[in-house]
């Protein structure tokens, strides 16, 4: 089987019926193999929108999302897990039906579907929510149904947009512990605007703003080569915010 490489190949979408609002024009990148990456970004730099044209969601309109070299998006949705930045109750469901449906819509049988949607349900700790519709849950649990909907396709790539939005302390903890745990050949992307979040845990930072990638290395390695350019910053905040400032100008 070919190499799982989740890729943007020149990249271009824009929002709304006459399409005025461009996000990406030209934007070609790819999902560093077997490793965690850091999606950090401003509001609106274009982290959802890019999660879900990876995901195979949204289409772009022009250049083409490959996974293992193939551009379809049926071969995006079986590769590829991704759990949205709001996650919907599917309606009267319950959450193990709901985590059941999305591995069927991702190409497994019924009976694999049952097996992989209790496995995902007991990762992210909802066994005893597995009977409960997912319009009754808090918005701390729906994102945990949201995580184990990702799981759930035991897919070769893993998107996870804003995963800790909305989790108390303790269930961040279970999420960083559970983000560990997590191997996938085609690497892992979590993409938020939080800095403090997460960056202990990961191999590599993707920095987007204004829909362009502002810089893609080791955490240390972006602290390290920001530091003149962010005037002598030394936390991987300060330089965050040096980069995404000086690209505004
Ligand atoms: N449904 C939509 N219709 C029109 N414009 C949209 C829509 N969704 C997003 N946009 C615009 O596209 C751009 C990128 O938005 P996107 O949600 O991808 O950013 P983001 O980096 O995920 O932001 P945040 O951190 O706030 O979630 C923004 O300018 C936003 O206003």
């Amino acid at each position: 089987m070919s190499e799982p490489v989740l890729e943007a190949a020149g990249l271009r979408f824009s929002y709304g019926r006459l399409r005025r609002t461009r996000v990406f024009d030209d934007f070609t990148w790819q999902v560093a193999p077997h490793e965690t990456t850091l999606l950090l970004g401003p509001n609106g730099a274009g982290k959802s929108t890019l999660l879900r044209l990876l995901s195979g969601f949204d289409r772009p309109t022009g250049g083409e999302v490959r996974v293992g070299g193939v551009a379809s998006r049926r071969e995006l949705f079986r590769r590829v897990g991704w759990m949205p930045q709001d996650v919907q109750p599917g309606r009267g469901m319950t959450v193990a039906e709901q985590v059941e449906y999305v591995a069927w819509v991702g190409g497994l049988s019924r009976r694999q579907a049952r097996d992989a949607a209790g496995e995902a349900i007991s990762r992210v700790d909802l066994d005893d929510k597995r009977a409960v519709r997912t319009d009754r849950l808090s918005g701390g649990q729906l994102r945990r149904v949201g995580l184990a909907q990702a799981l759930v396709r035991r897919g070769d790539v893993l998107l996870l947009d804003e995963p800790t939005a909305g989790l108390d302390p303790a269930q961040t903890l279970g999420f960083r512990a559970l983000v560990k745990d997590i191997a996938c050949p085609g690497g892992v992307v979590i993409s938020t605007h939080q800095i403090s979040d997460l960056v202990d845990d990961v191999d590599r930072v993707v920095i987007l703003a204004d829909g362009r990638i502002r810089f893609d290395g080791t955490p240390a390695g972006f602290v390290q080569q920001h530091v003149s350019a962010a005037g002598g910053a030394t936390t991987l905040a300060e330089a965050f915010s040096a980069i995404v400032g000086g690209g505004r100008h």
